[in-house]
């Protein structure tokens, strides 16, 4: 897929912008804080319907506008599909083909891009919930099935911990609506572990060989997913649904001293071992950056298996970054194949051929000049 036009209105320090790009590689060259993330962001909510890096909307909106607006026209496969997104003070709405959609989930998946920026070395070093993110929004993205379980399950999260604070201190809860919550969470939790289990088995697929063309062929790196310790992946849903009900009853005491739920996806841990050590704790910046690079890779291949067309590949202050051997890896992996963004402050660290057949645009104070 790519993106062949946008249109932004009111969006961040941009009162209008109209851009038409490659379907190849696209640069943008700028200064600091001039609005090189701003366009990248853009591209990233028209895919996702929230930011990268707010989780503020009105952030995103142009100071003193009452709105914001992105549009482009998007490549499928089978043709033209115009996207468009509008964040207001009140919320945001989507359309598909003009077409206003009834819920953001349906509207996530028409267009499919992974982002690699300096904050995605967080996905290795940084707290579980950052992993956590990162599963959900790429999970998301290939299944609006998933983006609906994971509702619910938050939903029922909160129901939950609702009456546990209620019942903040007891030594046990009395009353049938948690009963029913309880039994609610477990089954939607199920749902979620079960294709976290199959995401990261497919991830691991992928990154295992791009890590290693990565290294040279010196580093092996393996994903570990760990849900609540002792579950197993090959059970059946009733055998993890029966597991986590004997688990939450173990910890009830404590989730009521502490009105908190205690177990369920939402501690989930995932896990990176290069050679077999972890990454996070033993891995040096290198490592780390290379786990993070191998993930990013292994993701395009995967969206590119599940949803049958390679997605859209932002590259925000990240291409500069890498040496020699991994930009040439990364420019091999997509050339051709994969419409990219490349923001930067100079050509000089991106190789030359690579700048050569790029378009490349200015960007200054909110103006973009090609
Ligand atoms: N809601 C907003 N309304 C108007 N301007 C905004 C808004 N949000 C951010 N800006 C402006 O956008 C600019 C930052 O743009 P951006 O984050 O895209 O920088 P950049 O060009 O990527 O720079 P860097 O290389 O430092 O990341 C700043 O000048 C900031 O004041």
């Amino acid at each position: 897929m790519r993106i062949d036009h946008l249109e932004l209105l009111n969006y961040r320090n941009y009162e209008t912008l109209n851009l038409s790009f490659s379907p190849e590689i696209n640069v943008f060259i700028g200064q600091n804080a001039q609005g090189k993330t701003n366009i990248m962001e853009s591209l990233y909510v028209l895919s996702m319907a929230k930011s990268h890096r707010s989780s503020n909307d009105k952030e995103l909106i142009r100071w003193d506008a009452d709105y914001a607006k992105i549009k482009a026209d998007v490549y499928r496969k089978y043709g033209k599909l115009p996207l468009e997104i509008t964040l207001s003070k009140k919320g945001k709405n989507a359309k598909v083909n003009h077409l206003e959609q009834r819920r953001l989930s349906e509207y996530i998946g028409q267009l499919n891009v992974v982002m690699f920026a300096p904050e995605d070395l967080n996905l290795v070093k940084g707290s579980p919930q950052v992993r956590r993110r990162f599963i959900d929004m790429e999970i998301g993205q290939i299944s609006p099935v998933y983006l609906h379980d994971l509702l619910t399950y938050q939903k029922l999260l909160k129901q939950r911990n609702h009456l546990l604070k209620q019942n903040y201190g007891k030594k046990s809860i009395d009353d049938v609506m948690f009963d029913v919550y309880t039994d609610q969470f477990i089954e939607a939790a199920v749902k979620i572990i079960r294709k976290r289990y199959q995401f990261m088995d497919l991830l691991q697929k992928w990154a295992e060989p791009i890590h290693q063309g990565i290294s040279r062929g010196l580093e092996q790196l393996q994903i570990r997913y760990q849900p609540i310790s002792g579950l197993k992946p090959e059970w059946t849903s009733e055998e993890m649904a029966s597991f986590l009900a004997q688990k939450l009853a173990e910890v009830r005491k404590r989730e009521l001293e502490r009105g908190l739920t205690l177990v369920g996806p939402h501690r989930d841990e995932l896990q990176f071992f290069v050679n077999g050590y972890d990454v996070q704790t033993y891995g040096s910046q290198g490592q780390q950056r290379t786990t993070a690079l191998s993930l990013k890779l292994a993701e395009i291949e995967l969206i590119k298996q599940e949803v049958g067309e390679a997605p859209v590949l932002l590259l925000d202050d990240v291409l500069s970054e890498l040496d020699d051997y991994r930009q040439s890896h990364l420019l091999n992996t997509i050339k051709g194949s994969v419409q990219t963004f490349v923001t930067t402050t100079s050509v000089e660290g991106i190789q030359h051929e690579t700048i050569q057949s790029a378009r490349l645009f200015e960007v200054s104070q909110g103006t973009v000049k090609e």
